[in-house]
């Protein structure tokens, strides 16, 4: 079955594939045409071409990275790399699931006992919707791996894609019912958290719908997975190589609008080389170039929605208010193309003079902004770095490298990135500390959190009667 999911994953070609085209994850291998397995191709009437039968697999990530694109309103750029991340996460399962053992434990008198590691029925994911597809597919694939069946949820603000992924299951002889689609808001994931069947609940979204779905699945003794929200720390020692940490920083604050949950939101910079840093990542920020998310130019599209574009827009004012200062961008963006005219854009920002106290560094925006903060020595940034409830991931640039693991291992928060940022291979676990929640995506671990382990005691002689 995993082999047939990926069969029909997008990413590699039919037919047989160069070894030297780099973007084929089957490079070097025979790969069945998928029209030779099912006799009924499904055709597009609007191009004429076949999406999911006849097309080739490349064409069918493209295809899938624009629908995300009108989505969740990211880059195409960005959306290419998530639907790869999907696919490599379906393909790490679907390795890991032939490798699912228990374990065999010798007791005295020839007895002994064996675990085996077992689904635990019907899952529910329920996902945001900054990473439509991405999500399904990390909350999908450990889930089916382990045996499960899963009913997920997208959020209403991007229905589309989650379906996509359904389609690819069942393309792939996934039966009916093993993974479902439902669409609908608070009322439906309510429902889903609720229902006697359910076994276990995997959340990615807010903190306090968080903990809705734990109070009520603690009332039916659900697991619970929580993908919450964070308010990370990314720490930049004057011993760091600049023009990398400069990246570091884009790149933790400016993927898919801002609207990341691990996003290094607070960038602690060493005094001695605020000025050069704030130099270049102003000139870098202002160079991004924001507009039509189809284009292959374009780095940055829109927020999600209107009221989430003037949420964030209020913080910057009110970060003004407090204080701060803007040295780019904060401000409503209109494309000159007339079609994009009320599109959600707004101009990539950095907050300079910022404080520990103020709104825009204590909350998550979950936009395009970067507060940047000036510290002084190790010891206390660490310390500021932890005054928070999130946990979710954190930063440290240095060339340091006894000072790099020192805060890797001082910073309370499910992920340490030294010297990179965001980048999330599918081998490694990620998940929260504190409020940004519990339980890990990815990794191996991740067995773990959608199995349970059953104990079989074996015994070999009479039994040893007491009474
Ligand atoms: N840690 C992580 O991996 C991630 C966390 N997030 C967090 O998610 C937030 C933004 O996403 P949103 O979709 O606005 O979050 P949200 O919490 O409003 O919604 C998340 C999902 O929960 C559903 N939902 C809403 N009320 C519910 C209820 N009472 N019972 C069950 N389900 C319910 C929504 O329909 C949606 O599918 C941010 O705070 C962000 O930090 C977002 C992406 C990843
Ligand atoms: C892919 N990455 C690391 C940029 C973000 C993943 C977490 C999320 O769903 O927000």
């Amino acid at each position: 079955m995993a082999q047939a999911i990926l069969d029909v994953m997008p990413g590699a070609s039919t037919g047989t594939v160069q070894v030297s085209d780099p973007l084929n994850f089957w490079a070097g291998k025979r790969v069945e045409p998928r029209q030779q397995k099912n006799a009924e191709p499904v055709f597009e009437p609007a191009t004429g071409d076949c999406f999911f039968l006849l097309g080739s697999r490349w064409e069918k990530r493209e295809k899938i990275a624009k629908l995300e694109v009108i989505n969740n309103g990211k880059s195409i750029t960005e959306a290419l790399v998530d639907i790869d991340i999907a696919w490599q996460c379906i393909e790490y399962y679907a390795g890991l699931a032939g490798a699912l053992a228990g374990q065999h434990v010798q007791l005295p008198g020839g007895a002994f006992a064996y675990t085996r590691r077992e689904p635990l029925g019907v899952c529910v994911g329920i996902g945001a919707w900054n990473y439509p597809f991405q999500i399904a597919a990390w909350k999908s694939a450990p889930a089916l791996a382990c045996g499960n069946a899963m009913v997920f949820k997208p959020s209403p603000f991007t229905p589309v894609t989650a379906v996509i992924l359904a389609e690819i299951y069942k393309e792939a002889g996934v039966p009916d019912g093993l993974f479902c689609v439902v669409q609908g808001g608070a009322e439906t994931g309510t429902i889903l958290c609720q229902h006697p069947k359910v076994a276990k609940v995997s959340f990615t979204g807010s903190v306090p719908t968080g903990k809705k779905v734990m109070e009520m699945s603690a009332k039916g003794v659900k697991q619970v997975t929580l993908e919450l929200g964070g308010k990370s720390p990314l720490i930049i020692f004057k011993d760091c190589d600049l023009e990398n940490a400069v990246r570091g920083a884009l790149m933790a604050n400016f993927l898919t609008q801002g609207q990341v949950c691990c996003n290094g939101t607070r960038v602690f910079v060493q005094k001695d080389i605020m000025p050069q840093f704030l130099e270049e990542v102003v000139k870098r920020t202002k160079a991004i170039l924001v507009g039509d998310p189809l284009l292959d130019s374009t780095r940055m599209g829109a927020l999600i929605n209107k009221p989430h574009l003037e949420k964030v827009l209020g913080f910057v004012s009110q970060a003004k208010l407090q204080g701060a200062r803007v040295l780019c961008g904060g401000e409503r963006f209109v494309p000159s193309d007339p079609k994009l005219v009320n599109g959600y854009f707004m101009s990539p920002c950095v907050l300079d003079n910022c404080r520990d106290d103020m709104t825009c560094v204590k909350e998550e925006i979950f936009g395009p902004v970067m507060s940047v903060l000036p510290f002084d020595t190790e010891e206390e940034v660490v310390q500021r770095a932890n005054n928070t409830t999130f946990g979710l991931a954190s930063g440290v640039f240095t060339r340091d490298i006894s000072r790099a693991h020192r805060v890797a291992e001082n910073l309370e928060a499910g992920t340490c990135f030294i010297n990179n940022y965001n980048i999330s291979p599918v081998e490694v676990p990620f998940g929260g500390y504190k409020m940004s929640g519990f339980g890990r995506e990815n990794g191996q671990v991740t067995i773990e959190y959608y199995s349970q382990l059953k104990t079989v005691v074996v015994e070999m002689g009479d039994v040893d009667n007491y009474f």
